[in-house]
């Protein structure tokens, strides 16, 4: 697993890797520049003789990592010039020594509003300006300095050419590459896209589009959310010599959410081996309350993504209309069926009927179709109240639950809820801009009030563990936006609860192997994924864990 850091969080472990174990702070610095002056070096070399490279720096530590990387390219033969915005004097320390060492090199330093004048333009700019120090808002001079340089990064003003060479060097140990032609600086974000949260993602009035962010010790938070992580470009993470003793520094305000993380390749492992000696009892048996009149598709996806994923049996428990198409599009599936009427007559019967299929799981699946007629708000009630089991509520069971804020009171620690943002907006009463502005701190608030595991889905999806343990999704493509998708990330959690995962960990490990499988699909092309195929891939994603291609 990866290890993501909040800016309050990454200052913390820096302060200690300075005060407790003794490194210097411009130790870490030199390391911290060398890595951006090795990545700018690529892209100067990319774009031929006569690049010009600007550092655009701040007056904090940040600013002076882009000082130091400039003195390193400009003793490389590289030309340089550095622009600075903030007041100097008022400068940290650090700042201050890459300065003076800088201007002693004969490097050229000027104010930021000479960029306009800079005869050429520049190809690649590093931006240094702000980086987990960034606390507020931008205005003022800062946002006029901001504004120009995103007119020179889009080319606007018309006197730029990025890097043009016809070979074009691969980035080394990460996925960056550089443009064959450009009209547009290439821009390298010193540890975090300047105007960027580092802790949220979100941006703080105006922010710089970087090509490629090259971050120091962990990731930041906020480049692996939306919108930080589309400023961020591609993110390589340099180790530039903190302990791992330091992630133990706590911030100086308490701050409830410094660190998150998110799975890797190697996690798929975490998946239980299916065993030699076995029957389809061993595995789990899912039940999935999904469906309604003429709304078949989505439980049939669910139930599908269960059994891609590992469930040994899987029930639908739908109304009776949905039995014969289902029984024909997934003939492995149990059906059993009640009908809305049989519901509003006999409440005490139908208790029964579904206190005894709750007897029958080990999953529980609620929500997917299942529409919004007033008998499923008893059916999401009866549920809720019988199942001592995992229960993954989506779609129309979160919204019953929206509506009939009451059931919230039957949540369990074996509540799993899988909301997109609207259906987030409508259970919290927030708006869904609110939400998308602060992802972890939404998922985390819910999870942790009600002490159920929320998997709050976004084009990078956040899960929140009851106790608050935060994970981060890395995987998937825009292709996944289909109709169904969902349906089959419910089937997948289920699938991987049959197998024996706690809901927490099935939870974050279900969303990015849904993730893999939309990747797997997407080879296709982006356009084309159907929600059946997302199922069937995360089958084949499946087939590369530790249990899933022995024989024995
Ligand atoms: N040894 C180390 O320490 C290492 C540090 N490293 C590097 O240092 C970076 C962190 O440096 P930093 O802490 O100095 O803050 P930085 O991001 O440069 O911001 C500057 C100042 O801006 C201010 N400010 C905030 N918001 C504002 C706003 N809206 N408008 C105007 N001003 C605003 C705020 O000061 P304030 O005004 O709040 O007192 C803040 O202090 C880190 O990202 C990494 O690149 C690496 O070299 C590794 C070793
Ligand atoms: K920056």
């Amino acid at each position: 697993m990866k290890t993501l850091l909040s800016g309050r969080k990454m200052k913390a472990a820096d302060a200690y890797a300075i005060e407790q174990i003794g490194i210097p702070s411009v130790v870490l610095m030199e390391r911290a520049a060398l890595a951006v002056a090795l990545r700018a070096e690529k892209a100067a070399d990319a774009f031929g003789p006569g690049c010009h490279i600007w550092a655009l720096c701040g007056a904090g530590n940040n600013g002076a990592d882009g000082v130091a990387a400039a003195r390193m390219l400009h003793l490389k033969g590289y030309r340089t010039t550095i622009f600075m915005a903030g007041r100097e004097e008022k400068g940290t320390q650090e700042l201050q020594l890459q300065l003076s060492i800088a201007r002693r090199l004969g490097i050229p330093v000027k104010t930021w509003e000479r960029m306009k004048e800079e005869p050429g333009g520049c190809q690649v700019l590093l931006d240094g300006l702000f980086g987990v120090g960034l606390s507020r808002e931008i205005e003022g001079e800062y946002k006029r300095c901001m504004e120009l340089a995103g007119e020179i990064l889009t080319g606007k003003n018309g006197i730029q050419e990025g890097p043009s060479s016809e070979s074009v060097p691969q980035g080394t140990g990460i996925y960056g590459k550089y443009p064959t032609t450009s009209s547009k600086p290439w821009c390298i974000a010193i540890d975090i896209p300047s105007g960027i949260h580092s802790g949220t993602g979100a941006v703080m009035e105006i922010a710089l589009q970087a090509d490629e962010t090259v971050t120091f010790g962990w990731e930041k938070m906020g480049t692996a959310v939306y919108p930080g992580r589309s400023f961020a470009g591609t993110v390589t993470v340099a180790d530039i010599g903190f302990p791992k003793e330091a992630l133990q520094a706590e911030p100086e305000e308490e701050e409830p959410i410094s660190i998150a993380y998110a799975c890797e390749k190697a996690d798929l492992m975490r998946v239980p081996e299916r065993k030699a000696y076995s029957n389809k009892g061993t595995f789990g048996r899912v039940l999935i309350a999904a469906g309604s009149k003429n709304m078949s598709g989505a439980a049939y996806l669910s139930a599908l993504g269960a059994y891609r994923s590992g469930a040994g049996l899987v029930k639908i428990l739908t109304v009776e209309e949905n039995r014969a198409v289902l029984q024909t599009l997934l003939p492995e599936a149990i059906i059993a069926s009640y009908t809305p009427e049989q519901l509003l007559g006999g409440r005490e019967d139908f208790k029964e009927m579904i206190e005894e299929q709750m007897k029958w799981a080990d999953v529980v699946v609620l929500g997917p179709g299942l529409g919004n007629e007033p008998y499923v708000e008893y059916l999401v009630e009866d549920i809720l109240t019988s199942a001592f089991v995992p229960v993954i509520i989506d779609a129309d069971g979160l919204n019953t639950i929206a509506s009939h804020p009451y059931l919230t009171s039957y949540y369990t620690e074996n509540i799993v809820i899988t909301p997109h943002l609207g259906e987030m907006a409508r259970l919290t009463g927030q708006k869904t801009e609110e939400i998308q502005a602060d992802l972890f701190g939404a998922a985390f608030s819910y999870a942790t009030h009600y002490g159920i595991t929320c998997v709050l889905k976004d084009a990078a999806t956040v899960t929140a563990g009851r106790e608050g343990a935060l994970y981060i999704n890395t995987s998937g493509t825009s292709a996944m936006a289909k109709a169904g998708s969902g349906d089959v990330l419910t089937g997948i959690l289920a699938g991987l609860m049959a197998l024996g995962l706690e809901e927490e960990e099935a939870a974050y490990l279900g969303v990015y192997i849904h993730g893999l499988a939309g990747e797997e699909v997407s080879k296709n092309g982006l356009h084309s994924l159907l929600a059946t195929e997302l199922a069937r891939a995360a089958g084949t994603v499946m087939a590369g864990t530790k249990g899933g291609n022995k024989t024995e």
